[in-house]
This record gives C-alpha cells, sequence and structure tokens, in this order.
C-alpha cells in the first residue's frame, strides 16, 4: 500500500491545478469548465471515451495548446503569465513520455536519454554519461542496450528507453499518455510495477492517460474521468464502481472493468 497522497489536516500542495478550462477547435468545444487538481505524489489516471479530450487536456498542461478560457498552474505557476525563466523550472522539473516514445531515431538509447541532461544542464560529460547509464539501468534495461537505435528496440524497449529519458532531470511531476498502449499483457504489467516503483521510491507525482483497466486498478491513487467535456468524477476506482455516471458504469462494470477488478 502507498502513503496517502496528503497527511490529514495539512493543506495539500498542488502540483497541478486546471481551473474552468474552456478548449475549442474553431466552433468545436472540446472542454467547457473543466477543473482538476493533482496533489504531490498522488498517481492519477485519467480515463474518458476516445475523443473526448485527454490528449487536448495533456497538451493544454504542458503548454502545446493555449487554452481558449480559464487558467493552467504548473508546479504553481500561472501558465497565462509565467516568464521564460519560469517555464523553463517547469521543463527541468516535469518529465513527458509521449505515446510512440518520441526518440530521436538517429540517436543512440543512451544519447536519447542524456538529451535533457545536455540540453538542460553545464555538467562534464563523464557524469551526464554516468546519470544517463543510472536512468536506463532504472528502468530495467541492460547496458547491452546503450548503443542500440531506437528502431533496433521492441515497443516495450522504446517506452522504457522513453521514460529513462523523462526521468533524467529528477522530476517531480511526470506525465505518461497511455504508457501501456501497445505493449502485450505481460510487457504492460511489468511497466505498471516499474512505474508505481519508482512514485514509490522517489516520490513522483503522475499524470498518467490511459485505456488500460489493468493500469488503473493496479497503480493509481485516484483516477479522473473526462466526459461531457470536463472531469465528471475523480476518485478512486472502488468509488467509481459505485458511480452512478453512464459512461462511468460501462467502463468499470463492462466485461473488461469486471475482469481487471478481480484480477488486481
Ligand atoms: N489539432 C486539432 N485540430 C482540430 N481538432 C482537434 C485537434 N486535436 C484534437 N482535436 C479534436 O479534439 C477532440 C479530442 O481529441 P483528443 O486527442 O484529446 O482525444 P482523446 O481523449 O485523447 O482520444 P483517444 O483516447 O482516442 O486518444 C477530438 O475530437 C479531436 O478530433
Amino acid at each position: 500500500m502507498t502513503a496517502p497522497a496528503s497527511a490529514p489536516g495539512k493543506t495539500p500542495e498542488l502540483l497541478l491545478e486546471v481551473r474552468g478550462l474552456l478548449s475549442q477547435f474553431g466552433e468545436r468545444v472540446i472542454h467547457e469548465n473543466l477543473d482538476l487538481e493533482l496533489e504531490r505524489g498522488e498517481v492519477l489516471g485519467v480515463v474518458g471515451g476516445s475523443g473526448s479530450g485527454k490528449t487536448v487536456l495533456l497538451n493544454s498542461i504542458i503548454g502545446l495548446k493555449e487554452p481558449e478560457g480559464g487558467t493552467v498552474s504548473v508546479l504553481g505557476y500561472d501558465r497565462a503569465t509565467m516568464t521564460a525563466a519560469q517555464e523553463a523550472d517547469i521543463e527541468r522539473r516535469t518529465g513527458i513520455l509521449f505515446q510512440q516514445g518520441a526518440l530521436f531515431s538517429a540517436l543512440s538509447v543512451i544519447e536519447n536519454v542524456a538529451s535533457p541532461l545536455v540540453e538542460h544542464t553545464s555538467l562534464p560529460k563523464d557524469v551526464i554519461r554516468e546519470l544517463a547509464e543510472m536512468k536506463i539501468a532504472m528502468v530495467g534495461l541492460k547496458p547491452e542496450s546503450h548503443h542500440l537505435k531506437p528502431a533496433e528496440l521492441s515497443g516495450g524497449m522504446r517506452k522504457r528507453v522513453g521514460l529513462a529519458r523523462a526521468l533524467a532531470l529528477d522530476p517531480e511531476l511526470l506525465f505518461l499518455d497511455e504508457p501501456t498502449a501497445g505493449l502485450d499483457p505481460i510487457g504492460a504489467g511489468a511497466f505498471d510495477e516499474l512505474i508505481r516503483r519508482l512514485s514509490d521510491d522517489l516520490g513522483l507525482t503522475v499524470f498518467m492517460i490511459t485505456h488500460d483497466l489493468d493500469s488503473l486498478y493496479a497503480i493509481t491513487d485516484k483516477v479522473a474521468v473526462v466526459a461531457d467535456k470536463r472531469i465528471v468524477a475523480k476518485a478512486t476506482v472502488q468509488e467509481l464502481e459505485r458511480s452512478d455516471h453512464p459512461w462511468i458504469r460501462e467502463y468499470f462494470l463492462g466485461p473488461r472493468g469486471r475482469a481487471a477488478d478481480k484480477a488486481a
């Protein structure tokens, strides 16, 4: 069992605060009045139907999409008013694992993992190399992988390299976009375990978009549900199983949901 995200009686520290988010593409409204909070130490799963706006939400949080309304604060900085130095601070203190890994295809595994250290620190080359080697070991890859190029890796290995790179700068906040998509159930289970262990050992706060019910049961503290253009619920999976919302009921109490519950 993991410790609760915040001690009782203590005001939780919010690493992420989204208020009244409005997201649009032309006339098309994706989010309206969306609120979401993430406390330090929390592992949050983000679910929702296909096209419900999970990736657009992630992009609004990490600064890839400008919101049409509302506020987005990351690590206490308001995205709309932050300075370039504050934005760089966020970049240093957050890690992102994109769905396809987004590795540099021309670079080797170790060069990919080292790239944030090269960009954001002035550490000597040998120290950068050592730190990158450490992160690669941390995600369970062998030294033999160091010189391989992304095209020479399996899907699961590519995800691990992406995770090692996301962890390169020892982030406080980690964003994962469908980390187990495309992995077989055993590979996905191992990846879930890895993320939970890293979050427990390093005190990482995690925002994880997923379709994977097993992941939700295995590693999240809470799950936020994107539906009806907003977050309709943020609760534990056990609480969500008792929800009246039709999409949540179908998702958690349909045949797939029941199987994941049993396996957990
Ligand atoms: N650049 C864009 N221009 C226009 N519409 C977009 C753009 N990006 C996303 N959308 C629309 O926004 C909606 C939400 O997309 P989003 O990718 O966030 O969904 P999602 O919940 O992540 O879906 P999935 O689970 O299938 O990945 C979709 O209807 C999509 O077509």
